[in-house]
């Protein structure tokens, strides 16, 4: 499985990205470039610094070194921290989605459902009452929720239908990029699976480009083209998923990638 890329320019490109929280050197020196259409893991084990590289590349964290460039439409490669932060806050609702991994965080769990999906595309200027409900229902379709729960409020969903109702929330603008903070874990392993199923698809069809943190290989096996691997705060291997999980080269990638296959 391999990105296809047909852009000059990277869709993204990080560089000797830091953090420290006081003393702790919570992320280290992390570079990669990320190409339109294309899903990168971040794998590692708890505390590797998967969270403190998505937020800091996110722009929902100011890292202490290195940059962060996006390829805005119309225009080249622009340092996300040199952005106002209207500007950044319009990326967010546009080009950007953020996917969490309660996904009461990324959902306003007191409005109704079709709400939740319409109001992103209000945010971009929509105000077309009927076109909104069609869309949001169109979409609570595409992520398998009947269209008759349009008018409840995610509070009387299913943790799994949660999920895929914020995942519909934020494709429904048509981002390019999505970043996911281990989107499929504390669900069933049974809705996990179909939760997989649906991104993978949904990733392709739209061409969508997306880094995903999780602990769990198996979520990077279906849905990465690539990964990277983290260990205390540093990138320590990335390359292709299949590669990476079938020949890996850093002693710790062997080691996690060990661990799965000997419980
Ligand atoms: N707000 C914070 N204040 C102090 N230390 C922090 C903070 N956030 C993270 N850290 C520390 O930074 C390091 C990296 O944490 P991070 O949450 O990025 O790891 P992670 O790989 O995402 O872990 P997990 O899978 O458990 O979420 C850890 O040592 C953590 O304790």
């Amino acid at each position: 499985m391999s990105a296809v890329q047909v852009s000059p320019l990277p869709l993204l490109r990080v560089r000797g990205v830091g953090k420290r929280y006081g003393d702790r050197v919570a992320l280290h020196d992390a570079s990669f470039d990320l190409w339109p259409g294309e899903v990168l893991a971040v794998v590692g084990e708890s505390g590797s610094g998967k969270s403190t590289l998505l937020d800091a590349i996110a722009a929902r964290s100011r890292p202490d070194a290195g940059s962060v460039q996006f390829h805005v439409r119309g225009g080249g490669l622009q340092d996300v921290f040199a952005m106002t932060e209207a500007q950044q806050r319009l990326l967010s609702r546009t080009d950007w989605g953020f996917v969490h991994q309660n996904a009461a965080d990324g959902l306003r769990m007191d409005v109704s459902a079709g709400a939740n999906v319409g109001e992103r595309l209000m945010g971009l200027g929509e105000r077309h009452y009927g076109r909104v409900r069609a869309t949001a229902a169109d979409w609570l379709q595409r992520v398998e929720i009947d269209p008759a729960r349009i008018d409840d409020t995610p509070r009387t969903f299913s943790g799994g239908m949660r999920q895929r109702l914020q995942i519909a929330r934020n494709l429904v603008t048509q981002p390019r990029l999505v970043f996911m903070d281990e989107p499929t874990s504390g669900l069933d392993v049974s809705v996990q699976a179909r939760l997989l199923d649906l991104l993978r698809q949904l990733t392709r069809q739209m061409q969508l480009a997306a880094i995903v943190v999780t602990h769990d290989l198996a979520v990077a096996r279906l849905l990465a083209h690539r990964m990277v691997v983290m260990q205390q705060g540093r990138v320590v291997e990335t390359g292709l998923t299949d590669q990476v999980l079938d020949d890996p080269q850093h002693a710790y990638t062997q080691l996690l990638v060990s661990s799965v296959l000997q419980p």
